[in-house]
């Protein structure tokens, strides 16, 4: 599978997440913000960072780029997208996932091994994971806390569209827990802690991460 990684000015993890992305057995695909083709990518992340110096909102000037025009467009007929933090904070300034990202409680920048429980495991980006699946990622961010009005995280929860869930302390506020979300296709998937920092047992809390890019492998969708 070849996988787009589209680099925005001040994006951080790009790297790490192409890297995550041959790990898991596809091809990664560099892109650039100001792209106007997806070159031919099978599936697409959003990669954790800085975009745009965080300015007005985290991921709300990203929006506007110019390669968003085609991943909102592929996005919408079933491309696969994985937004890690940054990445989920531009997915949701794009409407692709409902709700927005916050200022942590805290109002403090947080930087954790963070344990989670995978609850939707039937996404292209988790189908790697067992159901209810417990994982320790990274967790690094100034604006995680996910927030929704209460109805449209009613239809989250029935419609089984919470991906992965907080364990221990909720590290930023999130509302019900959330640490990640998918659309109702479910190709759309937000999350907010780094799969791409556990990857290796070289570094970082283990390799649980790696399963978000080895479920992609194994991936068939129309
Ligand atoms: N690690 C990240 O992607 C951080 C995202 C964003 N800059 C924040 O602080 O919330």
């Amino acid at each position: 599978m070849k996988v787009g990684v589209v680099t925005f000015p001040g994006s951080l993890d790009d790297v790490d997440a192409q890297r995550a992305i041959r790990l898991g057995g596809n091809e990664a695909v560099a892109l650039w913000h100001g792209d106007h083709d997806l070159r031919g990518v099978d599936a697409i992340v959003l990669p954790g960072g800085f975009s745009y110096g965080d300015y007005l909102r985290c991921g709300a000037i990203s929006r506007f780029a110019p390669v968003m025009t085609e991943v909102i467009e592929a996005a919408s007929k079933g491309m696969p997208v994985l937004g890690i933090c940054n990445g989920f904070q531009i997915l949701c300034e794009s409407h692709l996932l409902p709700g927005a990202l916050i200022r942590n409680d805290h109002r403090k920048f947080a930087c954790i091994d963070q344990r989670l429980r995978i609850e939707n495991t039937s996404t292209p980006w988790t189908s790697a994971y067992a159901p209810g699946e417990e994982v320790t990622i990274v967790l690094k961010n100034g604006e995680g806390g996910f927030i929704a009005d209460e109805d449209t995280l009613d239809r989250l929860e029935g419609e089984g569209r919470v991906v992965a869930r907080y364990l221990d302390d909720n590290p930023n506020g999130s509302m019900r827990a959330i640490a990640g979300i998918t659309n109702a296709r479910g190709n759309v998937v937000g999350l907010m802690p780094h799969p791409e920092h556990a990857v290796e047992d070289l570094c970082g809390p283990g390799t649980d991460g790696l399963g978000f890019f080895t479920s992609l492998a194994a991936a068939t969708f129309a």
